[in-house]
């Protein structure tokens, strides 16, 4: 979108009812009808790299149907994301889910021409296998970036049954590639059993730091937002958010449930303190919704990428007038 152009905003739920048509995220305009956008929202409906309960395949389209009550004023940023920059639903990649290899490049390859359009990406997953390939390609446009990384689970194994992508592994293939910076890597929201000790001594010398569940029970999210924030400084910020970082009571509907982890309000408030980060693109993703309630885990998940595109849109805004 160039200077002088209005962004084209969600369709107005005060006159279509918002559960009339197809679900786009938010109701906004597919990529297709604005032909360039700066936030570009893409699903990636892969889950070929589960180790234990399938279904995130379906996690994109399910927060798209849950985004319909999105409201285009976000009061917890005081901005209005669709209208500080040209968000638009970029559709979804469509990959092999019979070969992960195959998967990874596709998803690479098509993050990569996004990315080249000028876009930033709100990636919906899809499991989180996903998140390296977006990675690889956010780093050929940036450099090593930050990661901030919500999860139960480290995703820093090495392999599964011999299998180097997977989504227990993808932020250790990461660190392998030298596309992460590694002075700015955390954890939020860590939490359960592990194989042994020595996940986490090998993780540390990753250069991960961990914020785990209980750190925010006791902290609180602004502090932890606090503590995150000046860690990452004004590096280009990547941020994934494995929806099971939330307790199974705020999102049920995941594939590899944790017990004891932060609320929907813990989380989204952590991200409202980090709005003055660079974030160059973000994910969320192990939406399952065939072990969803009420929508409880996808409701969860549209908010959450609400706040992450209205970080995105207010810094698009900031860069273009100052
Ligand atoms: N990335 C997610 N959600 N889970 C990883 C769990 C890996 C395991 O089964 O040990
Ligand atoms: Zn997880
Ligand atoms: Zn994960």
């Amino acid at each position: 979108m160039s200077s002088n152009e209005t962004p084209r905003g969600p369709v107005d739920s005060s006159r279509i009812p918002r559960y009339a048509g197809p679900a786009t995220f938010a109701r906004l305009p597919r990529l297709d009808e604005v032909g360039t956008a700066d936030v570009a929202v893409v699903g990636v409906p892969f889950d070929s790299g589960v180790s234990y309960r399938p279904g995130a395949r379906f996690g994109g389209n399910a927060i798209r149907e849950a985004s319909r009550l999105l409201r285009p004023y976000n009061p917890a940023q005081d901005a209005s994301p669709f209208a500080l920059a040209q968000v638009a639903d970029g559709g979804d990649i469509a990959v092999n889910p019979f070969n992960i290899n195959e998967a990874v490049d596709t998803i690479e390859a098509a993050a990569d021409d996004l990315l080249g359009t000028g876009a930033r990406l709100m990636t919906l997953g899809g499991d989180h296998t996903i998140a390296l390939p977006l990675l690889r390609s956010v780093a050929k446009k940036h450099g090593p970036v930050a990661l901030l990384h919500f999860d139960a689970h480290l995703d820093t194994w090495d392999t599964y049954f011999g299998a180097e992508y997977t989504h227990g592994t993808p932020f250790r293939r990461a660190v392998e590639e030298g596309i992460l910076d590694t002075e700015a890597l955390s954890h939020v929201g860590t939490r359960g059993p592990l194989y042994g000790k020595q996940d986490l001594t090998d993780d540390e010398k990753m250069g991960f730091g961990i914020v785990t569940s209980a750190d925010i029970y006791r902290r609180g999210a602004d502090e932890v937002a606090d503590q995150l924030r000046q860690r990452i400084g004004d590096r280009p910020l990547y941020i994934s958010i494995d929806i099971d970082c939330l307790d199974p009571a705020h999102a049920p509907g995941t594939g590899t449930p944790e017990a004891g982890g932060m609320t929907s309000r813990e989380l989204l408030e952590i991200l409202r303190g980090l709005s003055s980060c660079n974030l160059v693109s973000a994910d969320v993703v192990e939406v399952a919704p065939a072990y969803d309630h009420a929508e409880i885990t996808s409701v969860a998940a549209s908010h959450t990428a609400y706040e992450l595109t209205t970080i995105m849109s207010r810094q698009i805004a900031a860069a273009r007038n100052a």
